[in-house]
């Protein structure tokens, strides 16, 4: 199948490369000069696991191209469109400029029996609006909407070996055809093992968003018995652990600490309820409103802890942030939590050096009032605290003895629950975390 991606980010690139991988002709394109220059190159312009590789293989095989030129589409068969939707400035709806643009510019380069593939996330509705466009632009063209649940630092192993795949397609021939084509471009490759839904553009929609409420709102809701932890002296890992086992529970999404942030979860629950509203469900998801509450109060209660473990006072203190990223095997700062919590730590006084294996040069273009290091040691070197914020292995698995030596004063906040504080406090460290005793 010869296949185009617009959209070369995060998602994109890492679709194309897929593709490619599976055996179809992949052209990619993107309005990022920079950006398709590094792709054409076979760089991956951000840190994503198993993607340099399969940008090597791939343009050794000569099946994956980069382009900016739209107008290089034509001739292809179905196009997926996988460009931002970020939240709009000051609201919390879905900013559509980026999916409207790139249809529009690909519209007047569609074939007959050409297949426009929505991945990008969109509100409801978007697919319906964007299928007008696409029949009048060429009325044997199909619009489909097949919404992408990979995970950042996992995104090459989900998109080759997805947990289940929904094509959200028109009733009729169209829809036949539109089915038949994704099942060309996927489940030939895949193998029949990858469950399938197939459904109506609005279901399609609404499962990729609901799929992002739930998990935001397992992570808000074992962030939430964190504070009663922390009010009791109960033991929140211990509770997840406990709760985990039950199977209709299952443990997974249960690691309370800093929350959730990236360019999903956050933006996506915030353009669901803005969606809500306009439909008239106002009511149906005002507790995605709480999610995201107690979701930013962990930022806050991790300023403050930090503050207390010096003795009150953040003014002039030295400390160390290890981690930027919104979460490990990333370089995505996108709403990290852990550069929130940098810059307010920064803001209120502290004089912040953070360290991060990937993220420092996106954290340095958005924060660059902070100072940086080159490694977890040199960060904390004579630190006053350190502040443990995402989770990379890397950091998980400091000695505390020997990281002990570097700083000034054995002061931890584990923003993670990712060490242990038996271990941790046997070194000699004051040791502090959230929703742990
Ligand atoms: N990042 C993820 O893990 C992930 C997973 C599932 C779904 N999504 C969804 O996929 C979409 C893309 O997310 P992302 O993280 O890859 O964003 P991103 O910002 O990394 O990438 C978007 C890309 O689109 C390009 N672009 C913008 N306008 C364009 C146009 N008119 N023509 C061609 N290219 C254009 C940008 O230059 C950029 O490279 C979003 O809707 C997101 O919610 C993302
Ligand atoms: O138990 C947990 C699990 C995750 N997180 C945090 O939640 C955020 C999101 O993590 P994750 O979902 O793994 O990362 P994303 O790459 O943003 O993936 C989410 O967003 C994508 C974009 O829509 C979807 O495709 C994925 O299915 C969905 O998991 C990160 O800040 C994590 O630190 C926690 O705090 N506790």
């Amino acid at each position: 199948m010869r296949i185009t991606v617009i959209g070369c980010g995060y998602l994109g690139a890492v679709h194309a490369a897929c593709m490619a991988e599976l055996g179809h002709e992949v052209l990619g394109i993107d309005v990022d000069q920079a950006k398709i220059d590094l792709l054409a190159a076979g760089r991956a312009p951000f840190y994503e696991p198993g993607l340099p590789e399969l940008l090597t293989s791939a343009n050794a095989t000569g099946r994956l191209r980069f382009t900016t030129d739209m107008s290089e589409a034509a001739g292809y068969d179905a196009h997926f469109i996988a460009v931002g939707t970020p939240q709009k400035k000051g609201e919390y709806a879905a900013d559509l400029t980026y999916v409207d643009a790139a249809v529009a510019s690909l519209a007047p380069h569609l074939a007959p029996g050409n297949v426009v593939i929505g991945k990008s996330t969109v509100p409801v509705g978007t697919a319906r609006r964007l299928a007008g466009i696409v029949a009048a632009a060429q009325p044997e063209a199909v619009l489909a909407w097949n919404p992408e649940f990979l995970r950042e630092g996992f995104a090459v192993e989900d998109t080759l070996r997805p947990d289940r795949l929904v094509y959200g397609v028109p009733d009729g021939a169209a829809g036949e055809h539109a089915k038949a084509v994704l099942d060309e471009i996927y489940a030939t490759a895949l193998g029949n093992e990858t469950p399938l839904v197939v459904t109506g553009y609005e279901t399609a929609e609404l499962v990729k968003v609901s799929a992002n409420a739930f998990l935001a709102t397992k992570i808000s809701f074992i962030n939430a018995i964190a504070e009663v932890a922390d009010v009791t002296g109960a033991d929140v890992t211990a509770i997840a652990d406990a709760i985990g086992y039950d199977a209709r529970i299952g443990r997974r999404f249960l690691n309370a600490g800093l929350g959730f942030g990236g360019g999903c979860l956050p933006k996506d629950i915030r353009a669901f309820q803005a969606r809500a509203g306009e439909l008239g469900a106002d009511q149906a998801l005002t507790f995605l409103r709480e999610v995201d509450a107690i979701n930013m109060r962990r930022r806050s209660r991790a300023v403050d802890l930090t503050r207390e473990l010096l003795d009150d006072s953040l003014l002039g203190k030295k400390v160390a942030v290890l981690g930027l990223a919104f979460k490990p095997e990333s370089d995505d700062v996108r709403d990290s939590p852990a550069l929130d919590v940098a810059s307010q730590l920064r803001s209120q006084g502290a004089r912040v050096v953070a360290y991060d294996p990937e993220a420092v040069p996106n954290a340095q273009r958005l924060h660059p009032e902070l100072d940086f290091a080159s490694s977890a040691e040199e960060a904390a070197a004579d630190a006053d605290a350190v502040v443990l914020l995402t989770e990379w292995k890397q950091f998980r698995a400091l000695d505390p003895e020997a990281f002990g030596r570097v700083v000034g004063n054995r002061n931890i906040l584990d923003g993670r629950n990712c060490l242990s504080p038996e271990e941790w406090r046997a070194a000699g460290w004051r040791y502090r975390a959230l929703g742990r005793p």
